[in-house]
């Protein structure tokens, strides 16, 4: 059985008379253990889905479970289960960053003895002891960020949710936590879903990834097979202004071939394809017997934009940028 599943839920947002469908009906299944990203544009509906799934939130239609209990009828239940680490900060400026998950312990209802301990115990494992005595309002950005993670799971939860955990951070940070949370999953075996507008972390640390667009679920797989069935790689060949036209004709022959188009201004023939490694030296090869000649060739993997592009004709890197 699924630790998490969705089926067809919705969120409709009313104010007077604007209506905003954030979230369309969305179905998902996440087992115990996976680590999943959900990837989308500004106002996909991610955070929205995300609160849903905390119980802050209810869903207009459509049913969620998590650990077997339903959100809509078990709130309690799902939130002794899950852990929440939001966008905006949950501590308080002024506490001290030992005291505040000694309080937060106190607030799942923990001992004061067992807090304790368990303070000490996410200290160490979020690599926060030098940190015990400080302010949490004169953390960093990135010591902060692991604080919110520490204090999110303080009840154990079996299933953790992460908005945006890495924005705004810089490359450093952002790679130090991402080792803290592979750390905290093989520690834990906790589920983790998580949002991210960061196209190469959701490819480098998800194993699967879940593209949300306009409220909908428009692609859920690994990221590798999202890039290999969706987009394809490009191998670019450079020639002489009079031979392009030629070699983007050749190039169409190969069944590997699944799209090609001529850069004039850039000198240069882009060909999509499956399996570029393969296809590269026999399009050489074939270029020689036509006797024309190929003055420099490149392959390169598609990313998960080019995943977001070929779904959606957008891209989502403006929206990163953004
Ligand atoms: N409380 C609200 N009232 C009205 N509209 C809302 C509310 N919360 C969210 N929305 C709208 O719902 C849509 C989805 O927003 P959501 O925050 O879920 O997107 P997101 O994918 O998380 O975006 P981002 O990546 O920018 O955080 C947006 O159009 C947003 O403006």
């Amino acid at each position: 059985m699924a630790t998490i599943e969705v089926r067809e839920l919705t969120k409709t947002f009313t104010q007077g008379k604007s209506r905003v469908d954030a979230v369309r009906g969305i179905s998902l299944d996440v087992a115990g253990g996976e680590l999943v990203a959900l990837l989308g544009p500004n106002g996909a509906g991610k955070s929205t889905t995300l609160r849903m799934l905390t119980t802050l939130l209810r869903p207009t239609s459509g049913s969620a479970r998590l650990g077997g209990h339903d959100v809509a009828t078990a709130p309690e239940l799902v939130r002794r289960s899950i852990g929440y680490v939001g966008q905006g900060n949950g501590a308080g400026h002024n506490q001290r960053v030992r005291e505040e998950l000694i309080t937060q312990g106190r607030c799942f209802g923990i001992g004061k003895r067992n807090s304790i301990t368990r303070a000490d115990e996410l200290v160490g494992a979020l690599d926060l002891g030098e940190l015990v005595d400080r302010r949490v309002g004169t953390l960093s950005g990135g010591q902060r960020r692991r604080l919110d993670i520490a204090l999110g799971i303080v009840h154990r939860p079996s299933i953790l949710f992460l908005d945006e955990p890495t924005t705004g951070m810089d490359p450093q940070s952002r790679a130090n936590l991402w080792e803290h949370i592979g750390m905290l999953r093989r520690s834990t075996g906790a589920t983790i879903v998580l949002t991210t507008h960061y196209l190469d972390e959701a490819d480098a640390m998800a194993e699967r990834v879940v593209v949300i667009d306009h409220g909908t679920v428009i692609a859920d797989d690994s990221a590798a097979t999202l890039k290999d069935t969706l987009a394809g790689d490009r191998v670019r060949l450079g020639a002489a202004a009079t031979d392009l036209a030629q070699i983007a004709g050749m190039a169409e022959v190969f069944t590997e071939t699944r799209g090609v188009e001529v850069l004039g201004d850039q000198g240069l023939v882009e060909i999509v394809a499956t399996g570029a490694g393969h296809l590269l030296p026999r399009l050489i090869v074939e270029a020689q017997r036509r006797g024309v000649e190929v003055t420099s060739a490149t392959v390169s993997r598609p990313t998960l934009d080019d995943v977001f592009l070929s779904l959606t004709g957008r891209s989502l890197r403006e929206h990163a940028a953004a």
